[in-house]
């Protein structure tokens, strides 16, 4: 099984009955009406992208999708590279935030590993999808080749079609790769037309002066590819391999009717990418954390989303989404289990 991508292909509908059918059970609950908040908006929206009026979320899939990134040649992470191939041994062997996370939540975890320079070879539990050791150093180059792009859109959409027939009923997208911060940045500045001091953040822990030289590599690469106006080129220019297959499950969960759980800065990034490259995306996402990260506040004011958490957290892996979803379940229970004025004999206003 290898789901080529096609990015132009429709999206699924949400289901408008089963969401106004949720909507109006929300109204016969023992609660002043809107007492729980977004809570409430969180079960009827996954109502409508589950096509029923009782949604649950029982089964999680979370992957994470790790790729190396050539801009770390400038000097813009706070971190070596090294870390990304480590890391991807630390996600199999349970010891990295979201293999705790996963286990407990009882969600499937994905480790794909799509190219990094520290290569830590087969690994059981680890999917090997390598594309290349890197992407090249877009102050330069272009970041990808289009096979290369293709080959990361496939590798989301690979993750999306295994989680569906797993039986997952919410797909996590996490990330992990050094300088990716930096590729996320230049990548949504290019979508936004914004500036890279709007979006540049301290990453995994930059001091002022890391995110000054920061600054100053997301300038120059934007100038590098100012040609690249489209939203699939400026991917391929600026983006990175794991964020590439990001949206590529943006995209998949969207077109087979698979809500997406969107985690931080860089994995909303790559959902704008996404929304970008077909706008009916943005229905089968939904949104998390707010990432500390300084420019995800931004990003989730254009995608018009207020995710549910605000913790202060900024590691991606998936973490901020995974840790959302036991609220998500709680939602779904109360929305399920809490009973009507009528059945508890409690007057309604
Ligand atoms: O998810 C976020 O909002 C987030 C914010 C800052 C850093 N990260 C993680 O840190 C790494 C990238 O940071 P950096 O400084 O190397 O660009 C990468 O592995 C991300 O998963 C993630
Ligand atoms: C240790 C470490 C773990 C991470 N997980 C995601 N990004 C990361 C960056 C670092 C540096």
């Amino acid at each position: 099984m290898n789901p080529v991508l096609d990015i132009h292909a429709p999206c699924a509908a949400i289901d408008t009955a089963a969401m106004a059918a949720a909507r109006a059970r929300q109204a016969t609950l023992t609660k002043p009406p809107g007492s729980l908040g977004r809570l409430e908006e969180a079960a009827i929206t996954l109502a409508g992208m589950q096509g029923t009026p009782l949604p649950t979320l029982d089964a999680a899939w979370i992957s994470v999708f790790a790729a190396d990134h050539g801009v770390a040649d400038e000097g813009v992470s706070a971190f070596p590279q090294a870390v990304t191939g480590e890391m991807v041994r630390n996600f199999a062997s349970g010891g990295a935030a979201i293999s705790v996370l996963a286990r407990h939540l009882g969600a499937r975890l994905d480790v794909v590993h799509l190219g990094t320079v520290n290569d830590p070879g087969p690994i059981e539990g680890v999917r090997r999808a390598i594309i290349a050791a890197t992407t090249a150093n877009f102050c330069t180059d272009a970041a990808m080749t289009a096979a290369q792009l293709q080959a990361a859109l496939d590798a989301g959409a690979q993750s999306v079609a295994l989680a569906r027939a797993a039986g997952a009923q919410l797909f996590i997208g996490g990330e992990m790769g050094i300088g990716n911060t930096t590729a996320a940045t230049a990548l949504a500045c290019a979508l936004l037309g914004a500036s890279p001091t709007a979006l540049a953040g301290a990453g995994t822990g930059l001091d002022a002066a890391g995110v000054r030289r920061k600054i100053d590599v997301v300038d120059r690469a934007l100038r590098r590819h100012a040609g690249a106006d489209a939203p699939l080129e400026q991917l391929r220019c600026l983006g990175g391999f794991e964020i590439a297959a990001l949206a590529g499950a943006c995209i998949a969960g969207a077109q087979s009717g698979l809500p997406v759980l969107v985690d931080g800065f860089i994995a909303t990034t790559a959902a704008l990418a996404a929304v970008h490259l077909q706008p009916g995306v943005r229905d089968w996402l939904l949104f998390s954390h707010r990432s500390h990260e300084r420019g995800h506040a931004v990003l989730l004011d254009v995608l018009q989303a207020s995710p549910l958490l605000d913790l202060g957290m900024r590691l991606g892996e998936g973490s901020g989404a995974a840790t959302t979803v036991p609220l998500l379940r709680l939602a779904c229970a109360l929305h399920a289990g809490m009973a009507t004025f009528e059945q508890a004999g409690v007057s309604s206003g």
